[in-house]
């Protein structure tokens, strides 16, 4: 007879969780930031608030945003106009369009990540579904099972109502399921929209025009799974590390509640600042294990949630102007989506790494860091290894042994907290 500790063993995979697939979509509609100002001031009855218009168009000037994806159309907003005014009952309207428009385009992700894994849907053990856009039951997990016709027992996970650091937490998730559960296939799906706060000027709330000039809709899916099918399954990154730590005393400084009237935003000025002036400590517990102390060294995917927090980071650690190229050109191409924007990120990167023909889906680069903020303040660290093109499985296999070996309180105890680990050498960078 088996013992307690063979079962227990057998029913948790081997290696390391991967990302072995990414897929991403927004809506049709696209608005130009350059346009936005009139179009913002004209569907909301506001033209009359001239010194309003003047502050957002230079809000809008200043968060190197150029353009932004939006379910919500002038058209839609003309039909529902309490959407658009400051204060008026809406949550209804807007919870309508949210339960179909979130899990529809969650499915036009996942369609293309599980396009790109190449196995069949049925092989997917479990779900994992992020958002802030809208709240239900039976949820979007719920809906997205339905209209992907995934199997009804396929496990599911909803993560609602965690702001945009839930893009690290959906990762921390899946991470622990996969190697977790031998054989598990987990779908993480992050689908976020505007149209949830989407409303007029108003002088007495400033904040919320510095969340109007930033947020976009879209939708990313990841396939993600431990012990690899040679030869079918081909991983992009690895998920080495997975913490999430709140800033003490910080819990004011970005908030969102639902209101009848729709999501409000408050976000004091000092949130990029705040953020970075707390993330060297973050980074550099993460880091400490792998004796990482360069940081230009590896790749970095940073939540973008205004222009100011990637220069502050950038800034206070010290970090290369290119090393924020990604998480810029996605915060400018499609603002900030929230959960979703580190998924973009993440596809840009390894697409790009390899239309430059460099050794690693990371720019080249063996280890990097994506970063989650949200409300709280919270952050999510992750800590991934390239596997792309310059995958070499058996040196990874050794890392995390002596990582976990380093560990007090070993394997399941080290794969979603952060810190305290010993040390392990730091890799040579390849193509940096
Ligand atoms: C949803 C989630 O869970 C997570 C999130 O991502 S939430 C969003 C997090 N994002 C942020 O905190 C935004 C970070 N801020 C920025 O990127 C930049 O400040 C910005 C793009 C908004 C403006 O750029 P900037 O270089 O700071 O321009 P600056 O000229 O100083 O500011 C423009 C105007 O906005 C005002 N402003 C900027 N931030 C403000 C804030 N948080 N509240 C009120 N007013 C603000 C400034 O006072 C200034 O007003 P005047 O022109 O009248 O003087």
């Amino acid at each position: 007879m088996a013992s307690i500790d063979e079962i227990h063993s057998a029913q948790r995979a081997k290696g390391p969780a991967s990302i072995l697939a990414i897929g991403t979509a927004v809506p049709p509609n696209c608005v130009k930031q350059s346009d936005f100002t009139d179009f913002f001031f004209r569907v909301t009855n506001s033209e009359h608030k001239l010194e309003l218009k003047k502050k957002f168009k230079r809000i809008c000037e200043r968060s190197m945003i150029t353009k932004r994806y939006m379910f919500l159309t002038e058209d839609i907003l003309r039909k529902n106009p309490n959407i658009g005014d400051f204060g008026a009952n809406s949550l209804d309207v807007r919870q309508d369009m949210l339960v179909t428009d979130v899990p529809e385009l969650g499915k036009e992700a996942a369609i293309k990540a599980i396009d790109e894994w190449g196995e069949p849907k049925s092989k997917i053990s479990h779900l994992v579904f992020g958002t802030t856009s809208g709240i239900d039951m039976p949820g979007a997990d719920f809906q997205l099972t339905k209209i992907l016709g995934l199997s009804p027992t396929v496990k599911r996970y909803m993560i609602y109502q965690q702001g945009c650091f839930a893009g690290g937490t959906v990762l921390r998730l899946a991470k622990d399921l996969a190697e977790n559960n031998k054989g598990a296939r987990v779908l993480v799906v992050c689908a976020d929209s505007i149209t949830f706060g989407f409303r007029g000027p108003s002088e007495n709330h400033i904040e919320n025009l510095v969340g109007q000039s930033l947020f976009g809709d879209g939708a990313a899916a990841l396939i993600v799974g431990s012990d690899i099918i040679p030869n079918i399954e081909k991983p992009l990154f690895q998920i080495l590390l997975a913490t999430q730590t709140i800033i003490p005393d910080t819990e004011k400084a970005l908030t969102l509640h639902t209101r009848e009237s729709g999501l409000m935003f408050y976000i004091e000025k000092e949130v990029p600042h705040i953020i970075s002036k707390n993330l060297e400590n973050v980074v550099r517990e993460a880091l400490q294990p792998l004796n990482i102390y360069d940081y230009n060294s590896m790749f970095w995917m940073v939540h973008p949630g205004g222009r100011a927090i990637l220069d502050e980071v950038e800034a206070k650690l010290h970090l290369k102007p290119e090393k924020m190229r990604a998480s810029r050109h996605i915060l400018s191409e499609y603002g900030n989506m929230a959960s979703v924007c580190v998924f973009f990120i993440m596809d840009d990167m390894r697409r790009k790494s390899k239309e430059q023909g460099l050794s690693t889906t990371g720019e080249g680069l063996d280890w990097g860091i994506l970063f989650g903020f949200g409300p709280g303040l919270t952050v999510e660290t992750v800590v991934l290894h390239e596997s792309g093109h310059g995958f070499d499985s058996q040196r990874v296999q050794l890392l995390r042994g002596r990582l976990l070996a380093r560990r007090p309180g070993g394997p399941s105890h080290q794969l979603s907290c952060g810190g305290g680990l010993g040390g392990v050498e730091s890799q040579s960078k390849r193509g940096a």
